[in-house]
């Protein structure tokens, strides 16, 4: 096999319950995943011959203006830390070069670098012929970050713990979304921080019994009206403008809105595909965000979508 290349998809979280901070700093979450159809591609090719090969090589493209040089290319970058991962797996395992292909915002609270280090977990395991399994991967994915495990799962699921505990949903709906990508990003720890200062003595998270039942029924203007996300004041009080955003996706006929994650991308559920196509001109005339996407959800989980066999 000379390459292989995964394509996995970003999340948007339907739900985020977040408890008090932990003894270990991290908090426990209700966390309701739902992958949509915005995906990174992963390829891991034999690394080419040069002087110096590291284990893995990694490079990096798209069409994310500035967020692509916030990348980091060094050994701190998710996906070439998940790929050393499955390296300690595999003794043979020979140099690799990477390459992202991302569409997924930085930083932008969709799970860009949790979705190229699962979608690395899975390249390498393929290319190097690793023999793991899901549940491997799944504890590897544990070790690198509370989001990792959801892209391997994909479609919707909840998540306990600190997120990396999944329990996948079976949901028949087929929704539109329209993101709003802002200009620069928010950092995660900061946003839990902030959720600290804002909500001391937060209870126990929960589930939403009405957002199950709108997800078992398919019901995209139940679901709508079930969104929520208690780190949404933490990230709007870093961000102000944020405030606005929602505002105006709302006011052009979103079923609901919520912040995505830790932030500053902000998520609208569209009532339909052409609905979605007009709550983002309305979002893109208003000059309150860098750019909007339109897609559907659920998506899939990381899939190997090109194997190159032979040499
Ligand atoms: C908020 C969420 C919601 O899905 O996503 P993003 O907005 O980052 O995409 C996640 O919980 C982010 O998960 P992830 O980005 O993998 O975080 P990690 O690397 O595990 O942790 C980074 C830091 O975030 C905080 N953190 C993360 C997860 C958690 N359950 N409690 C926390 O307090 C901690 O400060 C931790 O040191
Ligand atoms: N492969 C990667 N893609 C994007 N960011 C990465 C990657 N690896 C590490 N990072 C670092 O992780 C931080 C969070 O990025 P990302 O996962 O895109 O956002 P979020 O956690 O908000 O969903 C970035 O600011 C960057 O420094």
């Amino acid at each position: 096999m000379t390459a292989v290349t995964v394509r996995v998809p970003a999340k948007v979280n339907l739900q985020l319950a977040v408890g008090p901070v932990r003894g270990d700093g991290y908090h426990d979450l209700v966390n309701v995943f739902h992958a949509v159809a915005l995906f990174d591609e992963v390829t891991v090719r034999e690394a080419r011959p040069r002087a110096e090969r590291p284990l893995v090589g990694l490079s990096v493209s798209g069409d994310l203006g500035p967020h692509l040089a916030r990348v980091p290319l060094d050994d701190t970058n998710l996906a070439a830390r998940a790929a050393r991962l499955v390296a300690r797996e595999t003794p043979a395992a020979a140099p690799v070069d990477l390459h992202l292909h991302k569409r997924i915002p930085v930083a932008g609270g969709m799970a860009g670098g949790s979705a190229d280090a699962a979608g690395a977990l899975v390249a390498c395991n393929t290319f190097w012929s690793a023999g793991l399994s899901q549940g491997d991967l799944l504890a590897l994915a544990a070790e690198l970050g509370s989001d990792v495990a959801f892209p391997l799962v994909g479609g919707t699921a909840v998540g306990t713990g600190r997120g990396e505990v999944l329990t996948p949903v079976d949901s028949p709906g087929r929704y539109h979304w329209v993101f709003a990508l802002a200009e620069g990003g928010l950092s995660t720890p900061d946003v839990f921080a902030e959720y600290d200062r804002l909500r001391p003595g937060a209870p126990a998270p929960e589930g939403d019994p009405e957002l199950m039942a709108a997800l078992a029924a398919g019901d995209a203007a139940r679901l709508g009206a079930a969104l929520s996300n208690d780190l949404e004041p933490a990230a709007v009080s870093l961000r102000p403008d944020l405030a606005g955003v929602l505002d105006t996706g709302r006011a052009a006929g979103a079923l609901g809105a919520l912040v995505s994650g830790s932030g500053p991308t902000c998520a609208f559920l569209a009532a339909s595909a052409a609905g979605a196509v007009e709550i983002a001109a309305v979002l893109d005339a208003s000059g309150r965000c860098a750019a909007t996407v339109t897609t559907e959800g659920h998506a899939g989980r990381a899939e190997v979508v090109a194997p190159v066999a032979g040499r």
